[in-house]
């Protein structure tokens, strides 16, 4: 079986990074998102397990030193990894997943798995993505302040990404991502056993 597609999508706080991949695993019964781990505090409405896998700094710290992240960095003053076992296990069950990650972590993963797809996301504008972090009301003023200068760090990056989405319609910005999984699964690199077995 061929092996899933490892899809990192990153962006901006604020970008709309959450708000697409939901409706992508609602469209998309193939694909499946990696729940991360961190230890910033839950925001009101977000459930352990489901949104994050909320840890003390203890805890995360014991993880890093059992290997059991793919990835980690530090963002925004907090830690945040991609537990590494469901990744690989989708992965090479033949599903597609999604890792939601930072800069850093795409970066990280880009040295050990070049296979993934990597994507950026960025707002119409700047201004647009400031409404939309004050908008949310999940952050404090300093957390907003914090992540808008962040953003401008951020997009220094953008160049090491495969693909660029701009999420003006979160729909039109669904239906790009889809498109370009849809590509990627065409490529011949990808298809060599395919072709070996359609030739044989
Ligand atoms: N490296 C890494 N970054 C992550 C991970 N999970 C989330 N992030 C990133 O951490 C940043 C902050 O995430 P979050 O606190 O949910 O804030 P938001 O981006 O404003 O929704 C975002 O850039 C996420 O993409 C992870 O497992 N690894
Ligand atoms: N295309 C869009 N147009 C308008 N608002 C959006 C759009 N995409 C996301 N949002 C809103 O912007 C805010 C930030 O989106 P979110 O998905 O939480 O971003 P991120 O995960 O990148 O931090 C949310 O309130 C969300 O409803």
């Amino acid at each position: 079986m061929a092996e899933g597609l490892l899809v990192v999508v990153s962006g901006p706080s604020g970008c709309g990074k959450g708000t697409i991949c939901k409706e992508l695993l609602k469209r998309n019964k193939d694909m499946s998102i990696s729940i991360s781990a961190t230890t910033r505090k839950p925001r009101k409405g977000e459930v352990d397990g489901e949104n994050y896998f909320f840890l003390t700094e203890e805890i995360f710290k014991s993880m890093i030193n059992k290997n059991e992240f793919l990835e980690y960095a530090h963002v925004h003053g907090n830690f945040y990894g991609t537990p590494k076992k469901f990744v690989l296990e989708k992965i090479e069950n033949g599903e597609n997943v999604f890792l939601e990650i930072d800069v850093q972590g795409a970066l990280q993963i880009k040295e050990i798995y070049p296979d993934g797809v990597f994507i950026f996301i960025l707002p119409p504008s700047m201004e647009e993505l400031k409404n939309r972090i004050i908008k949310r009301g999940t952050e404090s003023e300093d957390d907003i302040k914090r992540r808008y200068k962040n953003a401008f760090e951020e997009v220094k990056y953008i160049k090491k990404y495969d693909y660029l989405v701009i999420n003006d319609k979160v729909i039109e910005a669904v239906e790009k991502i889809e498109s370009i999984i849809s590509a990627e699964k065409c490529s011949v690199d990808r298809q060599s056993k395919l072709i070996n077995k359609i030739l044989s």
